[in-house]
């Protein structure tokens, strides 16, 4: 790849992780890539705004499109950390050893971060206090703390003359960004929609659950003059950037309930009695004209099913019991759900039991502090009977008219 100009001497330097098999955080699976961005600045004095990750000689990639721009590691004067979670930080170490003039723009609390993570000394560093400007030649450089979006030292910096947000972590996507389309005026009606779902799904699974912090973030930064946003994943957004600050906003605020009218509903089954009521469930709810996301655990990843659930008012469990417990595949995707803060949604849940049951009392315990509105459930011994069958039905209708009231 090489550097893409921005504006004037502002530059993207990038890399897209394209290796299918590969875990971002070693959790999430990213089978259409991911990019991570940088950015320059080159001029009286060159800046670099954030770098990248030591894997895959990305750093070797990124100091190639330097040497487009007749720069070398060496000649950065100011390096801002944003972050300094290893994707964008993790070359800091390396970097540091080359490049031993430039100083460091972060928080405060990131300072001991360098150390750790870089073994950068903290006398490399300029800790920056909220709101403070940095002159850059032609360039003003203002910095913004926005902690826990997505650690807590995290900033953002805002070029004030140009009105360009590098928002680091937020607003971000999944996806690997092509040299030919970087920038969202550049992307076809099928793109958009493309980024428009790895965004959330990235939401889902990287941001969610500091939601809190991005609501307080979004309001803080909201006097800001905001033309172009450079994330350091995904696409530029400068014909519209309102478009990804209205999704962010939508999708933190999802966290406060309700979602979209819509159901996720994830099932389990061993030998099939659960699994034979699905297709029921299914048209039930299609019946009532509410969109339904299903997947299957184990199967369905989890970092899928957190994209369906977060954006969901609904959740639907179908799921036998297992040793008087909820059924571990899905005890284990109930968890991911209460660690990324998935709350305020309405709940139901079906299943099969042989003996004594034993899963909702297990479900139910597990939900106690999640947020949920757990609205019915239905069980059946064995295989389901015709009455079983319309009894399920009718407590999915009631279901979904409680969730058409609650996103009226
Ligand atoms: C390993 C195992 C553990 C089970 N534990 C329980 C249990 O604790 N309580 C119960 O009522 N049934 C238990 N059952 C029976 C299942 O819940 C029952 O077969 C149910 O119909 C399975 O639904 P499915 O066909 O959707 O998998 C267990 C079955 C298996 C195979």
């Amino acid at each position: 790849m090489k550097f893409q100009k921005i504006v004037d001497d502002i530059y993207r330097l990038a890399v897209n992780i394209e290796d299918e098999n590969y875990l971002f955080e070693g959790i999430w699976p990213i089978p259409h890539g991911i990019s991570i961005n940088a950015y320059l600045i080159k001029g009286e004095k060159n800046v670099l705004i954030d770098l990248t990750q030591d894997i895959m000689g990305f750093p070797k990639a990124i100091t190639g499109q330097m040497e487009g721009l007749s720069l070398a590691v060496e000649d950065i004067d100011i390096i801002v950390v944003n972050h300094m979670e290893p994707d964008h930080a993790g070359w800091l170490r390396e970097f540091c050893k080359k490049n031993t003039k430039g100083l460091i723009y972060c928080t405060k609390k990131a300072v001991p971060l360098l150390e750790a993570f870089g073994r950068v000394p903290a006398d490399r560093a300029v800790a920056i206090t909220d709101g403070m400007t940095l002159e850059v030649g032609e360039y003003e450089l203002q910095f913004f703390e926005t902690p826990n979006i997505h650690w807590p030292e995290t900033m953002m910096t805002y070029e004030t003359k140009r009105k360009i947000l590098f928002a680091c972590d937020a607003f971000g996507s999944y996806g690997k960004v092509t040299e030919d389309a970087i920038f969202d005026d550049q992307l076809s009606e099928e793109k958009h929609a493309f980024f428009e779902n790895e965004a959330l799904r990235y939401y889902a699974n990287i941001v969610a659950a500091f939601s809190g912090a991005v609501l307080k973030g979004l309001t803080k930064l909201s006097g800001l003059d905001v033309k172009i946003i450079c994330p350091s994943h995904g696409i530029i957004w400068r014909e519209n950037p309102g478009v990804i600050i209205d999704h962010y906003k939508r999708y933190a605020e999802y966290s406060k309930g309700p979602a979209e009218r819509e159901i996720t509903l994830v099932w389990s089954s061993m030998y099939g009695s659960t699994k034979s009521m699905l297709n029921l469930v299914v048209e039930t709810i299609r019946k009532h004209k509410i969109p339904v996301h299903v997947y299957q655990a184990p199967g369905d990843d989890i970092g899928y099913i957190l994209a369906g659930a977060w954006k969901s008012a609904g959740l639907i469990f179908g799921m036998p019991t297992y040793e008087y417990k909820v059924f571990p595949p899905m005890s284990h995707v109930i968890d991911e759900l209460l660690v990324k803060k998935v709350t305020n949604k309405k709940v139901f849940r079906f299943g099969s039991y042989g003996w004594v049951g034993g899963a909702q009392r297990d479900f139910e315990s597990k939900i106690e502090k999640s947020g949920w509105d757990l609205l019915g459930f239905y069980e059946w011994q064995g295989a389901p009977t015709r009455e079983d069958e319309q009894a399920l039905v009718q407590k999915i209708d009631a279901f979904c008219e409680e969730l058409i009231k609650f996103t009226e």
